[in-house]
């Protein structure tokens, strides 16, 4: 079997005296998409943030998050990025009063020669929009800064947050894609509740519930599966669309039109 890119293993998490991770263990495969999954509130972010060593001060994490045999857990964040972590937070944190070409520079790493080329290459737009404050910018445009920024650097796994969120069904559309061409080169740790694009680009799945993971596997098991989906996600695994507000938990997935998501 081919050695995971990284390892979760019994990931506990206390933030504010609530225990919120209670034993966390999955593995990211070297290559593809390991979407997380799971309804509102069961931990996804806060795994992601663990993983990041990004639990608030005063929280505490627990356990241990490996790849390549070293341990990452209790490593500041900043080496963490450095040793190839890449992070695309749920808020996209772009610098609001800055403009696109200043928060790339940014995140320019010494040493390392930035990828402008790569950058642009999947998102021309940045390269045109280069003198325009990043707070002017669409929802859309801001989450391509936030991934552009991102891929500015070489990265051995990328964790992404929730990139769809709030964004127009044509944006999904053109995020979905753009994640798909990153992902050919790069492996990635999902967190996204449209199923259109979990169907997209999901290899492998796991689902947490209650802070523990319910089901790990393959991405096309769960989702051929309208018991498992049901059970798990609390929506139909068909294309029909769910209302989100009788099934809380993921959005409903979205019906698709020619050439990817809806
Ligand atoms: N800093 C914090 N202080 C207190 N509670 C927190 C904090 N961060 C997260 N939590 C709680 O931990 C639980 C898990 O939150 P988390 O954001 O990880 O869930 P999630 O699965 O990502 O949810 P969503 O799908 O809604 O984004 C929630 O009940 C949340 O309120």
């Amino acid at each position: 079997m081919t050695e995971p890119i990284l390892t979760v293993a019994d990931l506990s998490v206390r933030i504010a005296g609530l225990h919120i991770l209670q034993g966390v263990s999955f593995t990211v495969a070297p290559t593809g998409v390991t979407v997380l999954l799971g309804r509102n509130g069961v931990g996804k972010t806060t795994t992601l943030r663990a993983v990041l060593g990004l639990t608030p001060r005063g929280g505490e994490a627990r356990g241990t998050v490996r790849t390549g045999g070293r341990e990452l857990l209790g490593r500041p964040t900043h080496r963490l990025v450095r040793a190839g972590l890449g992070y695309v937070p749920e808020d996209r944190d772009v610098f609001a009063g800055l403009t696109v070409a200043e928060n790339l520079r940014l995140a320019e790493r010494r040493g390392a020669t930035p990828a402008y080329d790569r950058v642009f290459a999947l998102f021309p737009e940045l390269d045109r929009r280069g003198r325009q404050r990043a707070g002017s910018l669409s929802g859309g445009q801001q989450q391509m800064l936030a991934i552009g920024r991102v891929l500015l650097n070489d990265n051995r796994l990328l964790l992404v947050d929730e990139p769809t969120k709030g964004l127009a069904p044509k944006v999904v559309t053109e995020v979905a894609e753009v994640l798909e061409r990153v992902a050919e080169t790069v492996p990635v740790l999902l967190v996204e509740q449209n199923l259109a694009v979990v169907r997209r680009l999901a290899t492998d799945a796991v689902v947490l519930s209650a802070g523990r993971v319910a089901w790990a596997g393959g991405a096309g098991e769960l989702l051929g599966s309208a018991e498992l989906t049901r059970s798990l996600l609390g929506v139909g695994s068909g294309e029909v669309p769910v209302s989100a507000r009788s099934e809380p938990g993921l959005r409903a997935p979205q019906p698709r039109t020619e050439g990817g998501a809806a």
